[in-house]
């Protein structure tokens, strides 16, 4: 597969389902190194636009390119080989160690492939991931004996396991206690910093979730972007307020965001 210099490139595209529309008339450019916060109210079309960036669904008019790869032109299981999707509610069943629940995300699957073992230069990428997310005292624990925010962890390695060029992050903080989620944060701040050619989309809904090294961020509200560019112009209390149709104050401070309902000035 070639290495384009966008990593992704959406023109003008809409996504209608069942006579809806669902994302309207989207434009945008992603470029390797980038790290994207998505973020909207419920049922703005975040998750929409996700399964479209990880050539899961198609657009209905417009183009997009994923890696170079135009939807509708390629074969879309082939080209989620090379996307990592981490989704906190994937299921793993099987009672895996978590150094194998990483090694799937070779296969993509949520157990081992039967007749597949891994090499050792694989187990030793398994590990390297694993230490660099903070799990290493867990590469023999048990799946089903994690917490949530270890499990988050081990998902973000596993999708990192087939050297992904594009990183999408499903709301990977939620239901993380303080600690945990300080903890994947922190992660995904180091992992930036070790992987630079990667891009990443993080969809959420909670500015407190996103991380320090988020470059670029993007506003949808009804289907449509509202906002988009350079973290630091487009994340403002008029256009927070505008995307959550909700009066919103918001500040910065370390690099790290906070909102909280703006009160109105007291009359007089
Ligand atoms: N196949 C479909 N047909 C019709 N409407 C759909 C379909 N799939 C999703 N929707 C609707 O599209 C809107 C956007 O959904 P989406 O899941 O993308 O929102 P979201 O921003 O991810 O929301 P949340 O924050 O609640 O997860 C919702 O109103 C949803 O009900």
């Amino acid at each position: 597969m070639t290495t384009p210099d966008s990593v992704v490139s959406i023109e003008h595209v809409d996504l209608v389902r069942s006579g809806r529309y669902l994302l309207s008339d989207i434009s945008l450019r992603i470029e390797r190194g980038q790290h994207w916060v998505l973020l909207g109210a419920n049922g703005a079309g975040k998750s929409t636009m996700l399964s479209m960036l990880g050539a899961v669904a198609h657009p209905t008019r417009g183009t997009v390119r994923v890696l170079g790869h135009q939807l509708g032109r390629v074969d879309m299981r082939e080209l989620r080989a090379h996307i990592g999707h981490v989704n906190p509610r994937y299921r793993i069943d099987a009672p895996l160690a978590v150094r194998d629940v990483v090694l799937t995300g070779l296969t993509n699957t949520p157990d081992f492939v039967p007749r597949w073992s891994p090499s050792a230069e694989q187990i030793a990428r398994a590990d390297e991931l694993i230490a660099s997310l903070g799990m290493q005292k867990h590469s023999d624990a048990l799946w089903p004996n994690l917490s949530q925010g270890e499990r988050g962890r081990a998902l973000i390695a596993r999708a990192l396991m087939a050297e992904p060029q594009l990183l999408l992050l499903d709301e990977p903080a939620t239901g993380l206690d303080l600690a945990a989620r300080e903890q994947l944060l922190t992660a995904l701040d180091e992992l930036r910093e070790r992987y630079p050619s990667l891009a990443s989309i993080l969809v959420t809904h909670h500015l407190e979730e996103i991380p320090t090294t988020t470059t670029h961020a993007v506003l949808i509200r009804d289907g449509r972007v509202i906002a988009q560019g350079d973290v630091a112009d487009v994340l403002t209390t008029a256009t927070i307020s505008e995307c959550f149709d909700h009066p919103i104050e918001i500040h910065r401070q370390r690099g790290r965001w906070i909102a909280q309902t703006r009160v109105p000035e007291p009359v007089g």
